[in-house]
């Protein structure tokens, strides 16, 4: 069953020469190629939709920009599924294989790091929002976003580089999982990534956290020294406000708590029976889709939290305003209406 013998502390087994522990199961050749087919399909069409709307609203604050970040990162993640697709269905040839554990992964994983950060900026931004709901900004403060977010793109895109060129080996198998295709020197990168990964993870859901505790408290606040607002909308426009936690957790947790048991038995894999590895492998993946999910849950966030998109958005469409105002818990009265109340979802 072993047969790696180069490096077979990194290596591992070769799981596939042992029938109970291929990963060529139907999970990973039939229901989730047929779940990311659907993702590509609708994600295509919400973020193409976003692209769109986007492009017609000026970068004008830091929210937009951040916004702008994300749709770009989803629009690159989408792409990338049906290269999945092709390789886990087993209908994908050598070559593409290694295209998608050279490339392809590597850009989804890249993708889905930038919204991560973006995320986090974003809820920095709502909260100063909402505690300074006067306070503008100017060029220099807009150009300054840029900057870092060009910085970040590219302090990522140096992250992971390596795992692309790190990945050279020749598979001496048809059946190779990514890290039979990394050098030494590509598995240690591999294992330095996922951890920096995890880092800027867990750091953002804090940030999250403690930003949308203080917009709620925030929000409270502002709502009991008014009587001029339902409660109805007052709970939907907290419910709205939410979103990006529950999208947060919902996507991204499960993901990062599955990824550090199977990237020590991607890289230590003789710690690990071949069903242990199989089983993580499997949580992986499972964990992973709901990460992909966010590829498809970021257009609903531009849409209940972004009031500039959805004015651009029905005014394409040629819509009333208030179209949706009962989902949104705003009428178009209020999301115009003066001063937004600390409302965090005005885009400003
Ligand atoms: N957080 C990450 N950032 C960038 N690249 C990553 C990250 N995690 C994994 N990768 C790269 O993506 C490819 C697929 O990795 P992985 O999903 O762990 O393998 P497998 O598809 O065999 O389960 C590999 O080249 C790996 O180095």
């Amino acid at each position: 069953m072993e047969r790696n013998t180069t490096f077979p502390l990194l290596l591992g087994n070769h799981s596939h020469t042992n029938s109970t522990c291929s990963r060529d199961n139907i999970l990973k050749t039939v229901v989730f190629p047929v779940l990311y087919s659907f993702l590509f399909l609708v994600g295509m069409l919400l973020n193409g939709m976003a692209v769109w709307v986007f492009f017609r609203i000026p970068s004008r604050s830091h929210f937009i920009i951040y916004l702008k970040n994300i749709v770009v990162a989803d629009v690159i993640m989408t792409f990338t599924f049906p290269f999945k697709v092709l390789s886990d269905s087993n209908m994908a040839s050598t070559g593409l294989r290694i295209f998608v554990c050279r490339v392809s992964s590597v850009l989804f994983y890249l993708t889905m790091y930038i919204s991560i950060l973006f995320f986090g900026l974003i809820s920095i931004d709502r909260c100063r929002k909402t505690l300074k709901p006067f306070r503008g900004t100017n060029s220099a403060r807009l150009a300054r976003r840029k900057i870092l977010s060009g910085t970040i793109w590219t302090f990522l895109l140096i992250l992971c580089l390596p795992n692309v060129i790190l990945t050279s080996k020749t598979p001496t198998s048809p059946y190779f999982k990514c890290s039979n295709l990394k050098t030494v020197a590509g598995l240690y990168w591999h294992e330095v990534v996922n951890h920096v990964c995890q880092v800027i993870f867990w750091g953002n859901l804090v940030t999250v956290m403690v930003c949308y505790t203080l917009i709620t408290r925030e929000l409270y606040r502002s709502y009991s020294r008014t009587k001029s607002h339902s409660t109805q909308s007052k709970r939907k426009m907290n419910a709205n406000v939410f979103l990006v936690l529950a999208v947060f957790f919902v996507c991204f947790v499960p993901f990062h708590f599955a990824r550090v048991p199977y990237t020590m038995s991607q890289t230590r894999g003789v710690l690990f029976d071949c069903k242990l590895k199989l089983f993580f492998f499997q949580l992986k993946e499972s964990t992973l889709f709901l990460s992909s999910l966010n590829s498809l849950l970021d257009p609903l966030i531009y849409f209940f939290l972004c009031k500039s998109f959805r004015t651009t958005l029905f005014k394409t469409l040629q819509l009333p305003p208030g179209t949706c105002s009962w989902l949104t818990g705003r009428g178009s009265n209020t999301d115009t209406g003066s001063p937004p109340l600390r409302d965090s979802s005005a885009c400003t």
